[in-house]
């Protein structure tokens, strides 16, 4: 594991930029794992200042997103896609075509957990995962449980996790209860994972994860079991260390 110090959120964001800028240029068909909230927005802005310069195409990257709320449209404002859309896809040159997010439309979780997972699995492989940090550790929607969950699967989603990201809708009773995200086996499966974690109020979690025992309780403990893993936290984040 690399921890790498940031200053604050915009070098947090630059330094990600550049890694997976670098991705990018070596690797032009490179499958990128993408995240949600508020951690990433910084970095995905820096992308697109790459792209506008000229510096990066990505008109050959495929991407994969961790989760979905379920029943959300991608035309509702809290949607995972729209976020994507918005702040991502919209302004660099990747394929639409090429973009993955599960379907949080789908009626049925089974079959779309199913079909996600082997979306998944068909791109030969996540290049670089780029992971936010959940104030309780989880990892795309992977709440703390009792056991790690391994593939895609719908997630009834914890009161504090409701809590966190009522900050997005008008009213907390229009938090979703439920996503669709992918396991814990397929997050793990990503060749390098890039975890940015942000804020004095991530720093106790971030400390448990990479320093406590690996319990499914703490969900983003299992990357302390990943043979690549790139965590840039800013000064905040990491004083606890
Ligand atoms: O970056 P934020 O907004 O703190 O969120 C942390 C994590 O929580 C989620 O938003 C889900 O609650 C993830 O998508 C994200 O990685």
């Amino acid at each position: 594991m690399k921890l790498y110090k940031a200053k604050d959120y915009e070098d947090m964001s630059r330094k990600a930029a550049n890694i997976i800028s670098a991705q990018v240029t070596l690797k032009p068909d490179s499958v990128l794992g993408l995240a949600t909230g508020s951690t990433p927005i910084g970095t995905y802005k820096r992308l697109i200042e790459g792209y506008r310069n000229g510096d990066l195409d990505f008109s050959q990257v495929k991407s994969v997103n961790l989760d979905e709320y379920r029943g959300l449209t991608r035309d509702n404002d809290q949607s995972y896609y729209y976020f994507m859309y918005n702040n991502l896809f919209k302004d660099i040159n990747i394929d639409l075509n090429n973009t993955n997010i599960p379907d949080g439309t789908e009626p049925d979780s089974e079959k779309e957990c199913a079909r996600y997972e082997a979306v998944v699995e068909s791109m030969g492989g996540v290049d670089i995962q780029v992971l936010g940090l959940g104030h309780n550790g989880h990892i795309g929607f992977n709440e703390p449980a009792d056991e790690f969950p391994k593939t895609t699967h719908c997630v009834d989603l914890t009161e504090s996790t409701i809590e966190a990201n009522k900050r997005f809708f008008a009213d907390v009773n229009d938090v979703p209860r439920q996503a669709y995200t992918m396991g814990i086996k397929t997050i793990m499966s990503a060749k390098t994972i890039l975890l940015l974690v942000s804020g004095a109020d991530k720093a106790q979690i971030l400390h448990d994860c990479l320093c406590g025992p690996i319990v499914p309780q703490v969900p983003a403990s299992i990357l302390q079991l990943h043979g690549d893993v790139i965590v840039i936290a800013d000064e905040a984040a990491m004083s606890k260390f």
